[in-house]
């Protein structure tokens, strides 16, 4: 049996109950590390926590293995029980699904244990989740390499009024064009997108498209480390939030469509300039 099983967003202790019960009595223990983090980020005290709290070692599972070595997770699953752990919820990912349906087609049973994930957990800016349409990933720019499909689909979601969730580029263990080019794979060192380079890149390709889709004056909702201790989050406009330090990954952001009267009040709670916005911020986490 494959279970599929959500850690939530914070450390390990935010596991169900559930979700705790199926990792123990499973055989082997495979941990996604690619599409999302926990607070503890890549850091290997971070995963002996998790160890120690499963009483399992876990094997970290890059994007190479989970896309390449699938096959040996499958087949490992026909046989024993096997636990793949995911950070947020299994669903919060475009990615996992693929595994679910190879997992089917070779009639392996599949159970999945929910968790939280940063698509629900950002509703504690007031937005409410309802009136959000298509969520788009922000790709980091290379000097030559600058895709903007983002921007029609900020376009669509905009026109009716409704909010835009940009999840921000993660590059954990992608092997550097040189090393591709000599036919032997070294590795970039791990990098996260912050929200001020976000909204520098968001900006730009306004420049680029001059549809008018948004500018420095559009009213956004940055989020940092969310479920974590030291979660941040501020709503200001783009030119106030493009200066902010948010701090450690992880990070996304929030394009505030047209707004109810009662979410406005909500994010009254969380803009830039609030006097003790970080003890707002730590009483709203606590
Ligand atoms: C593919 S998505 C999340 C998938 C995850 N399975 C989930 O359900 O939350 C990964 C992106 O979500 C955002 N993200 C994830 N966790 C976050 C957190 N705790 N705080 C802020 N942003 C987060 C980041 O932009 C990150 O690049």
């Amino acid at each position: 049996m494959l279970f599929i099983i959500g850690l939530g967003l914070g450390d390990e202790k935010d596991i169900t109950l559930r979700g705790l019960e199926c990792v123990r009595k499973c055989e082997k223990v495979y941990m996604e590390a690619y599409t999302s983090l926990l607070s503890f980020g890549l850091a290997s005290d971070g995963i002996s926590s998790l160890e120690k709290l499963y009483g399992k070692t876990i094997t970290v599972a890059d994007r190479e293995m989970v896309e390449e070595k699938a096959d040996q997770i499958l087949s490992e699953a026909r046989t024993s029980d096997v636990a793949f752990l995911v950070v947020g919820d299994a669903f919060g990912a475009t990615t996992h699904s693929d595994l679910v349906v190879r997992a089917k087609s070779l009639g392996i049973e599949v159970r999945v244990v929910y968790n939280a994930s940063v698509m629900n957990a950002i509703g504690i800016c007031g937005l409410q989740l309802y009136r959000y349409g298509e969520t788009v990933s922000i790709p980091f720019f290379t000097e030559t390499w600058k895709p903007s499909s983002f921007y029609e689909k900020i376009q669509k979601n905009r026109g009716l009024g409704l909010h835009t969730l940009c999840l921000l580029d993660i590059r954990v263990k992608e092997p550097s064009l040189e090393s591709l080019c000599r036919g032997r794979k070294e590795y970039e060192p791990p990098r996260f997108m912050s929200i001020n380079t976000a909204i520098e890149q968001l900006l730009e390709v306004e420049q680029m498209e001059g549809q008018s889709v948004y500018n420095d004056d559009t009213l956004c909702v940055g989020f940092a480390r969310l479920g974590s201790e030291s979660q941040m989050i501020v709503a200001g406009t783009m030119k106030q939030l493009r200066s902010i330090d948010f701090g450690s990954p992880l990070h996304c952001l929030v394009i505030v469509g047209k707004t109810h009267p009662v979410e406005e009040e909500m994010l009254d709670f969380y803009k830039s300039g609030t006097e003790n916005l970080e003890q707002d911020v730590v009483n709203v986490a606590a």
